[in-house]
């Protein structure tokens, strides 16, 4: 049946009549609170979590997690210091069956953790997960040793027979389709026997800011790793046996979802403050600072925050964000909307990410009347008067604010399923007209 438009969840996305000019606080990042709570989880003592992301990636870590015997405790901290999670680490256990939702977090960064379970783990997830990239972990483990059942042969659903403890030792994966694959195995290796040498043999490496971030965050809690960045070689990982200290862990807003506030100002020629902006971070959405400014803003850091500033100019742009392929939808969405034509390269692998994003930004762009070409690697992007008309999101988060960012320079873009910012932004509607409301 064909879907009729009144079946549709639509969400008049807010048009600006002028600038902005808003303070906007964002949550903690989606990355940073689950590597934090797998670190936490396996720690030979509890920890704290401050300031933790609470949405739906990030609760399927935490339930995930309490399924095989970890104590989570959610709460808030006193004198209104916000959100507060106790990590209480226990011995795993299966059986156990864990909801992955589509999150990539959870799908790649747990299999390692239930190898240490005792009894089986079944990994399940929405039908998306079963599409996307899994192969370089099993693969992995298996080499390690470790003794799964992938039905679906290098994908999901799967079974995970954890023995309680795992070998570990050198492996070679490619980790071209996710950079997940690494940061997986990374973070569970103190807990392997040998710990583990992962070396990746594959073309190009995405995201490497976020296999940065894995390895902060391994030696915040007193993890051993040798790294290609600190004078390691080149594409090769290791990690020491080693138990993992408990931390009291304060979580960074999530820079990637500070994006569209700061994507509104540079559209309207207006001004977003972003508080808590770090000063030093391994998050990929501190690269906006410059790209926003290449595209016709400027921005300070300040002791408030981070305040961007638009000019109402927009210009397009010819970058490779392969290290930073979770701002892609952010960043057409603004070039659908510049003076001059953009190429974004670098990102193929976004065609497995929560839906194809490079296939969905050039339908949901050209059928608001845009002119978006799919390259090999990355968007070909040729600003085009723009009208309204609904945006579709795939269930994907990322296209959800990408379109709204649309919506505030064309009248008349709806929003279907804007729900789907839940993933890591449950309040993003809110967010969004309070922002216009300033
Ligand atoms: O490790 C992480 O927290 C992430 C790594 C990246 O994944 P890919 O390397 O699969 O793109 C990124 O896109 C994702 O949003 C989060
Ligand atoms: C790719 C993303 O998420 P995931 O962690 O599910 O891979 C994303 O948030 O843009």
């Amino acid at each position: 049946m064909t879907e009729t438009p009144a079946q549709l969840d639509l969400w008049p996305a807010p048009y600006a009549s002028g600038a902005v000019d808003a303070t906007v606080t964002v949550p903690g990042s989606k990355s940073v609170t689950n590597r934090a709570l797998v670190l936490a989880a396996l720690a030979s003592e509890p920890g704290w979590l401050r300031h933790p992301l609470r949405s739906r990636d990030t609760l399927l870590m935490a339930e995930a997690l309490r399924t095989m015997g970890v104590g989570i405790e959610e709460g808030v901290g006193p004198d209104g210091s916000g959100e507060r999670w106790r990590v209480i680490p226990a011995g795993l256990h299966g059986p156990a069956t864990i909801d992955v939702g589509n999150a990539g977090t959870v799908m790649r960064f747990l299999p390692p953790v239930a190898t240490l379970a005792t009894g089986p783990v079944r990994f399940d997830g929405d039908p998306r997960s079963y599409e996307r990239p899994l192969h370089g972990v099993i693969d992995a483990l298996r080499v390690l040793g470790a003794r799964i059942d992938d039905e679906a042969r290098g994908a999901l659903p799967m079974t995970v027979h954890g023995a309680g403890a795992l070998e570990g030792g050198p492996v070679e994966i490619d980790a071209s389709s996710s950079s997940q694959f690494v940061s997986a195995l990374l973070l569970s290796a103190p807990r392997f026997n040998q710990g583990v040498e992962v070396r990746h043999t594959g073309s190009r490496l995405p995201s490497m800011p976020h296999i940065r971030m894995t390895v902060d965050m391994l030696r915040a809690v007193g993890a051993q790793v040798d790294e290609p960045e600190t004078g390691g070689e080149p594409d090769v990982w290791r990690v020491s046996p080693s138990a993992l200290l408990g931390r009291d862990l304060t979580i960074e807003p999530d820079l990637s979802n500070a994006q569209p506030f700061l994507a509104a100002a540079l559209v309207t020629g207006g001004r977003v403050t972003i508080p808590d902006w770090p000063e030093r971070t391994t998050q990929p959405g501190d690269a906006l600072r410059e790209i926003f400014t290449e595209m016709g803003g400027s921005c300070e850091l300040t002791e408030e925050g981070l305040t961007f500033t638009g000019t109402g100019r927009v210009h397009g742009i010819d970058v490779d964000l392969g290290e930073v392929g979770e701002l892609t939808p952010g960043i057409a969405a603004v070039a659908a909307l510049a003076d001059s034509p953009s190429t974004l390269r670098g990102v193929a692998h976004l065609r497995l990410h929560e839906t194809d994003r490079l296939a969905a930004l050039t339908k949901e762009i050209n059928g608001l009347g845009g002119d978006v070409t799919e390259t090999a690697d990355g968007l070909h992007i040729r600003p085009r008067p723009l009208h309204g008309g609904v945006f579709h999101t795939y269930d994907d988060h990322r296209m959800a604010t990408a379109g709204s960012v649309i919506g505030l320079a064309v009248p008349g873009v709806e929003i279907e399923n804007v729900a789907t910012t839940a993933k890591t932004l449950p309040d993003f509607p809110q967010m969004w007209t309070g922002m216009l409301e300033a």
